[in-house]
């Protein structure tokens, strides 16, 4: 039946990314970050790493011939006996409190050279042939160590292109029924209320439902929120000033006529807000000629958001192509919007960066 094509994936997709969500709020609670700089300078800490492993385990358990694209390696763990043992403790003291679900996911890890070996198997070069999973066990590092949004990513791409996506984000206030605030990141404390999964299959809608501890909860339907006039919609984009042109931006939404302030949210936290209507559009308009997007950084929101009701492409209004590595070679930043009124944003954001 076509309804229930991929829902083991969905399933395993889920439970994966909750178990590795708790290592990383453990992390942020009882730990030193261990935190690295990359040799792009962005930093990796030992959330990053324990929640890769647990993610790459659980996948390698269930789906042992699929191929993993992840973004950290264990090259500084390797290194650093100290680190390594964090980590160990860590991914040894991650678990489901449902026996059920923990022996669903599977993916048990031997040894503290076993979990480095696990790591390692996310370097997957991609591409457009076969079972792909990408995954970024932190995005939005630099949101995760100052209490703000962060995600737990995985997509699951066959063939080049994106079938099953799952973000959790232990940030997010549950209920969808709150507008996008200024604030929404900056509270680190971890409330009663707080912890959300997005989910979506292709051709199956997108869903969310709360973070749990054991086995996953019940989902319910999201949509993008109908916008009556585009000048009425509340846009996000990233904290980082870096990541993307908060000066384009700026000029994009007056030509919108735009009047609301954005709100700056780190990782695809923003895909996830907007897929649920708490925001309704996410611009990441290239702040640096020479970068390239990574796969794992938009895979599984590209498709919530479209399994909400919305469209995302690049700056150009090319849909975001998944197929050809590790990184989005062939686009520029990042435009979704609620599908019936991208092709007047794409416009505008055309009209601005070809001044
Ligand atoms: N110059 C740049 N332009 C765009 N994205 C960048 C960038 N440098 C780093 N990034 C990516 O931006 C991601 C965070 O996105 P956002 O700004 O939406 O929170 C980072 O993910 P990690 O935090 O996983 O390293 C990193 O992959
Ligand atoms: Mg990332």
């Amino acid at each position: 039946m076509a309804s229930q094509e991929y829902s083991k994936e969905l399933h395993i997709a889920l439970l994966a990314v909750q178990r590795a969500t708790l290592l990383t709020k453990s992390v942020f609670h009882s730990h030193a970050k261990g935190t690295l700089n990359k040799s792009d300078a962005s930093p990796v800490t030992i959330g990053d790493f324990g929640a890769q492993a647990l993610i790459i385990a659980a996948l390698q358990h269930n789906f042992p011939q699929d191929e993993i694209v992840a973004e950290e390696e264990a090259k500084d763990l390797r290194e650093n006996d100290q680190l390594r043992e964090t980590v160990w403790d860590l991914v040894k003291g991650a678990s489901l409190s449902d026996a059920t679900a923990e022996n669903e996911l599977g993916g048990s890890i031997s040894s503290p050279e076993a979990m480095l070996d696990i790591i390692d198997k996310g370097n997957s070069k991609g591409g457009n042939r076969g079972r792909i999973w990408a995954i970024d066990p932190i995005d939005g590092t630099k949101g995760f160590l100052r209490g703000g949004q962060y995600a737990v990513c995985l997509g699951l791409m066959v063939d080049g292109d994106v079938k099953v996506g799952v973000l959790g984000c232990p940030n997010l206030p549950v209920s969808d029924s709150e507008r996008l605030s200024e604030n929404i990141g900056a509270d680190a404390t971890d409330a009663e209320g707080k912890g959300v999964l997005f989910s979506a299959v292709l051709g199956q809608g997108a869903q969310s439902r709360p973070l749990s501890k054991d086995t996953v909860s019940s989902p319910s339907s999201i949509h993008m929120k109908p916008l009556a006039n585009i000048s009425e919609a509340t846009f996000c984009e990233s904290v980082e000033a870096g990541h993307s042109s908060q000066g384009d931006a700026a000029a994009i939404a007056q030509k919108l006529g735009i009047t609301k302030p954005s709100v700056r949210m780190d990782s695809q936290a923003k895909y996830g807000s907007i897929a649920r209507g708490a925001g309704d559009l996410y611009l990441r308009l290239p702040a640096r000629k020479d970068y390239v997007e990574k796969i794992w950084d938009h895979a599984a929101g590209d498709l919530i958001v479209r399994e909400a009701g919305g469209q995302v492409t690049d700056v150009e209004g090319k849909r975001l192509d998944f197929s050809l590595g590790r990184t989005l070679a062939n686009n520029k930043g990042v435009i979704a919007a609620p599908k019936d009124v991208h092709g007047e944003v794409i416009e505008a954001v055309k009209s601005i960066l070809n001044k």
